[in-house]
């Protein structure tokens, strides 16, 4: 299972951001190429997987677009982009999102109270961008039903859970200078 996604994060080069090892990988860089074969294995898993019983698929700029938009295509559901650019309409929502590598503010708009929704991200790592969607998605009075992050690295995920949220991720890995390995 997964076959294509294992075979190319074991081929992701790293790079240094501070003191984190990043990964760059297609599905979280786009780089070096996104293949059509790659991203049907990742959005044909969370189809099968997931509960898309939802009026919104929701994403985070940048690197939750490809997959959400291919989710959105595949199921006509459609698609909400939380962005990193203020755009000052009524009701947006704006919250702080800290990663392992960097701090910004995101911005949702286009969510009404009781949107039933899915979020969508390629990489759930320290936690801190799924915990700003999903405080933005409560003030915006979103019904959140599920939340999948293709990879998992690192403690992030757990820690939601631990926090009552539900996290469902593809395949957990670990990367350090010496590049990625699968841990299931
Ligand atoms: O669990 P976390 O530590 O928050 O890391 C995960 C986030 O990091 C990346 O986004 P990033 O903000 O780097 O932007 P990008 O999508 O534009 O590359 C990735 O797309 C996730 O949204
Ligand atoms: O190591 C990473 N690679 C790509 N995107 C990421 N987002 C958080 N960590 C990473």
């Amino acid at each position: 299972m997964l076959e294509r996604l294992k075979r190319s994060l074991l081929e992701a080069p790293i790079y240094k951001r501070g003191d984190y090892n990043y990964f760059i990988h297609p599905i979280t860089d786009g780089v070096p190429e996104v293949r059509p074969d790659l991203i049907r294995e990742v959005v044909t898993h969370i189809i099968r997987t997931a509960n898309l019983d939802v009026d919104k698929i929701v994403t985070i700029e940048a690197m939750g677009i490809h997959i959400g938009t291919a989710l959105s295509l595949s199921t006509d559901i459609p698609l909400v982009i939380i962005r990193k650019r203020r755009y000052g309409l009524p009701g947006e929502i704006e919250v702080s999102q800290v990663t392992g590598y960097s701090k910004g503010q995101l911005y949702l708009n286009g969510i009404s109270p009781g949107d039933r929704v899915i979020v969508v991200d390629d990489v759930i790592s320290t936690g801190g961008t799924a915990l700003a969607t999903l405080e933005a998605l409560k003030a915006a009075g979103a019904q959140v039903v599920d939340v999948v992050a293709v990879i998992e690295r690192g403690s992030g995920a757990e820690r939601l859970k631990g926090q009552g949220y539900q996290i469902k991720t593809m395949l957990r890995v670990d990367a350090d200078e010496g590049g990625v390995r699968i841990l299931d």
